[in-house]
């Protein structure tokens, strides 16, 4: 039984063997992504005070403008992941494709590929308001030592063998999954070590908080209009609170926490809505999942659906159980 207060190693240590693939590679990774949070906590915390805030100058295969704190936080996952000679692949929101990386030990080829959101909530970099890293974890099943390919990324949700997220906020957390429930963890900033503060994280099966950007709800689908009027109704244990940071990892984690339900919709200006599949949607999917939550595009399961671009988008409802069926029944009914 895993002790609150251990620390994120001897966390993993304890749990390698319950894993099932487990030969120590995929500990010596979740170690490496620990590592590269440290050094990009550090640089989000004096954001403000040194010239990281603002944006890069270019922009990503997205169309948006790349923030200095994207790039920077993608070079330092990128190169602690490949220095530390992890995995055999890499593809990034801020990475137009994705990065095929050879084993610098002849004697042992890399057998995971990283999917990673290197800052999540881009547009509250500059606000000090709360953002995160988002990262997914797949064996590759093209043939170990060759590069990899794209089949090696477009993998169904349901193959993550873990998926887990990074929150910089008031304290900074290490949240994640390897199939056997969500664990959280805080850093001790005074000593730089991750701590067990949140064992066994659990969506509550209803909430009372909805998360979503009503300022495009004149493009919303009807049923997600007919839902968040549903949510505002004077009605039983409604309405319910609105909440909205506008950073992904931030409203899952305070909805996992509290009960809530969080969306992204589809809309007449976005066709499928704006949150990728593959480094934002199935990661937290698998979260939520892991926590007795649930996460859809409305009408299918998010980790069922079957990935054909790196960078694709889908609708993406996700939180409580009993409130995205709810939602869900609003979309059926349209
Ligand atoms: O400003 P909007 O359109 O509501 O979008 C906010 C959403 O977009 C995101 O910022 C997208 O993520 P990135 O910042 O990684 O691009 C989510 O974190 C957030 O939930
Ligand atoms: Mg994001
Ligand atoms: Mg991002």
């Amino acid at each position: 039984m895993s002790k609150r207060n251990q620390t994120l190693g001897e966390f993993i240590i304890e749990h390698q063997s319950s894993f099932k693939y487990s030969s120590g590679e995929l500990s010596r990774l979740i170690n490496s992504i620990r590592l590269a949070a440290k050094v990009v906590n550090h640089e989000v915390n004096k954001a403000g005070l040194v010239d990281i805030i603002g944006a890069a100058g270019d922009t990503n295969i997205q169309g948006e403008d790349q923030q200095k704190l994207d790039v920077y936080a993608n070079n330092k996952f990128i190169q602690t992941l490949t220095n530390r000679n992890i995995v055999c692949g890499i593809a990034s929101e801020e990475e137009d494709d994705f990065i095929s990386i050879n084993s610098q030990d002849e004697n042992h080829q890399n057998k995971y590929v990283v999917l990673i959101d290197p800052l999540d909530g881009s547009s509250n970099i500059d606000v000090n308001v709360s953002v995160g890293t988002i990262f997914s974890i797949y064996r590759r099943v093209t043939p170990v030592g060759t590069p990899v390919t794209l089949d090696d990324f477009l993998q169904q949700g349901n193959k993550q063998v873990a998926a887990g997220y990074i929150i910089y906020g008031t304290s900074t957390m290490i949240v994640y999954t390897t199939g056997a429930g969500v664990n959280g963890f805080t850093l001790n900033p005074a000593i730089g070590t991750f701590y067990l503060s949140h064992p066994n994280m659990q969506f509550p099966k209803d909430g009372k908080i909805y998360s979503v950007n009503e300022g495009n709800y004149i493009h919303f689908p009807q049923g997600i209009k007919n839902y968040i009027k549903y949510c505002q109704m004077e009605e039983g244990d409604r309405p319910y609170t609105s909440r909205y940071i506008g950073s992904l990892v931030s409203d899952f984690h305070r909805n996992m926490i509290k009960g809530g339900i969080y969306m992204y919709p589809k809309s007449s200006v976005s066709s499928n809505g704006k949150l990728r599949l593959l480094y934002e949607c199935n990661p937290m999917a698998f979260l939520a999942e892991q926590a007795n939550g649930k996460a859809s595009d409305g009408f299918n399961r998010i980790m069922d659906i079957q990935p054909t671009e790196l960078h694709q988008r889908v609708p993406f409802i996700c939180g409580s159980l009993n409130m995205v069926e709810k939602a869900e029944a609003f979309m059926r009914k349209g």
